[in-house]
């Protein structure tokens, strides 16, 4: 198991005590601390002025009450998050999550993950996260507005173009973003379009937002499986999750000529052994909002169609060449790593933010699998967001071509950068290495220039 020095393990405790019960914080802390090893030994000056230690502590946090009234007439409550991470590289830049298992610590670990990720884009942004355990399954438009805007009654006060500017994540798509835009231009009287990105073309969104994460985690994988050679073409590749990350992946995937034979949501996953049908499948998750089990109904189960039922099997048990994970994070456990390895995996893309648990990882190093980490893989969706603030800042609007055109561009330097970091720092195609500490000096100089704040 990868060792954090013994000059950064007081660190670490520290989080661990001050940071009770947030188990996925400390997991992000952990593996970041475990790469800044090989910095302090060549670069001692980064551990002055508490640098380390003040990069594991947010900015501020702040946890607020969401009051709605549901269909019903009923009044329901929820609680609100925003964790303002750190403003080193740019204002906080991160999305907001809607789902039931968020809390402060799943909060504080997307935030912390996108401190790193946002400084790899190369782009003036620095890191948040927000979001709320409110569930919009099941919800109707009117809930889902009137939530919203509760929510952004409170938040408008903490967000800006210059000062903290969120995004979809879990749960938050085009239909939210417009819901809280709305709010927040009521509320402030001013028609500030850069205060929030992913949003609909038709007031002020770009093109490729939509498409940018997903797209994007295809561009570094094939940067990746290019290191040895290979390519897409011809590849079979399983993606978990349906959601945005997953559709855009599946969509550059098959561009590439590569073959996606299974896809998931929490209600289990479907597995089509000649290639999903996407349209199907965008048919099924983005106008009817229904279940991944449908795709099979559909399509008729047989000749390599079928649906297995969460806690019945893992998408993970479908041999695959390239695995991409783009649900949710610790989704792929070392048991499946395992199983993706005597499957005869070569790469995996991380799609979602931490989908793979330590373990997972360690067993695809070890076999040598490459293994694109999130705050890399899946950093075009954020990157684009910057472009879309790049525009409304300038009251532009971009082709769909030059938006995609930059999204590659970035890909191919995020992912050299990792790589030759990774080199540089005696770890050569380890892009867990390369990443964490290529993002942690890019925000580590701004930070020493500002002096103790
Ligand atoms: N939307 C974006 O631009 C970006 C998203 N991400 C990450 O990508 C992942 C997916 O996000 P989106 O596609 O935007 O969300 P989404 O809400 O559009 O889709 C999430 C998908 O994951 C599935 N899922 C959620 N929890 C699950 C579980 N416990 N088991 C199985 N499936 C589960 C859902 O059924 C759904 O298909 C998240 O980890 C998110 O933080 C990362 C970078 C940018
Ligand atoms: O586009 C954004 O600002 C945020 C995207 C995001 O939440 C992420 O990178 O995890």
């Amino acid at each position: 198991m990868p060792q954090i020095d013994d000059k950064l393990a007081p660190i670490y405790e520290e989080v661990v005590r001050r940071n009770a019960g947030e188990p996925e914080f400390h997991q992000a802390v952990r593996e970041v601390l475990e790469s800044l090893g090989r910095v302090v030994a060549k670069r001692p000056d980064y551990l002055e002025d508490a640098l380390i230690e003040r990069i594991c502590e947010p900015e501020r946090q702040i946890i607020f009450r969401v009051p709605w009234t549901d269909d019903k007439g009923r009044v329901q409550i929820n609680r609100g998050f925003r964790v303002q991470f750190s403003s080193a590289m740019g204002p906080y830049k991160g999305g907001l999550r809607f789902h039931p298992s968020v809390n402060v610590g799943i909060i504080k670990f997307l935030g912390f993950e996108q401190i790193f990720k946002n400084a790899l884009t190369g782009l003036p942004i620095g890191g948040g996260k927000g979001g709320s355990d409110f569930d919009p399954k099941g919800r109707s438009d009117g809930e889902v507005m009137r939530f919203c805007q509760s929510f952004m009654t409170e938040l408008y006060r903490h967000l800006g173009e210059y000062t903290d500017v969120p995004a979809g994540d879990i749960g938050v798509g085009a239909r939210e973003i417009g819901y809280l835009f709305g709010q927040y231009k009521r509320l402030t009287n001013r028609y500030e379009a850069g205060v929030l990105t992913g949003k609909g073309l038709f007031y002020g969104g770009s093109l490729a937002r939509k498409e940018a994460t997903g797209y994007g985690n295809t561009y570094f994988t094939q940067a990746m499986l290019r290191t040895g050679g290979s390519d897409f073409d011809g590849k079979t590749v399983v993606v978990s999750g349906s959601g945005n990350v997953a559709t855009y992946t599946i969509e550059k995937v098959q561009e590439f000529g590569g073959k996606v034979v299974a896809c998931s949501d929490s209600s289990g996953y479907i597995v089509d052994e000649s290639g999903l049908d996407l349209d199907l499948i965008k048919e099924i998750k983005e106008v009817r909002r229904g279940r991944v089990s449908q795709y099979a109904r559909l399509k008729g189960e047989g000749n390599g169609v079928y649906f297995v039922k969460s806690g019945e099997g893992s998408i993970w048990d479908v041999a695959c060449d390239v695995a991409m994970p783009s649900a949710t994070q610790n989704e792929l456990t070392g048991k499946d790593a395992a199983k993706l390895v005597k499957n005869g995996v070569t790469a995996v893309g991380e799609g979602a933010n931490m989908p793979c648990t330590p373990e997972a990882i360690r067993t695809f190093q070890q076999a040598g699998v490459k293994f694109g980490p999130g705050k890399a893989a899946n950093a075009g969706g954020v990157a684009t967001s910057a472009l879309e603030m790049q525009q409304n800042a300038s009251r532009d609007r971009w082709s769909f071509e030059k938006t995609e055109a930059r999204l590659a561009d970035i890909m191919r330097d995020i992912h050299d950068s990792c790589y030759t970091t990774a080199e540089e720092f005696g770890a050569p195609g380890d892009y867990v290495i390369g990443a964490n500490i290529a993002g942690f000096i890019r925000v580590a100089e701004p930070m020493r220039a500002f002096g103790v704040i």
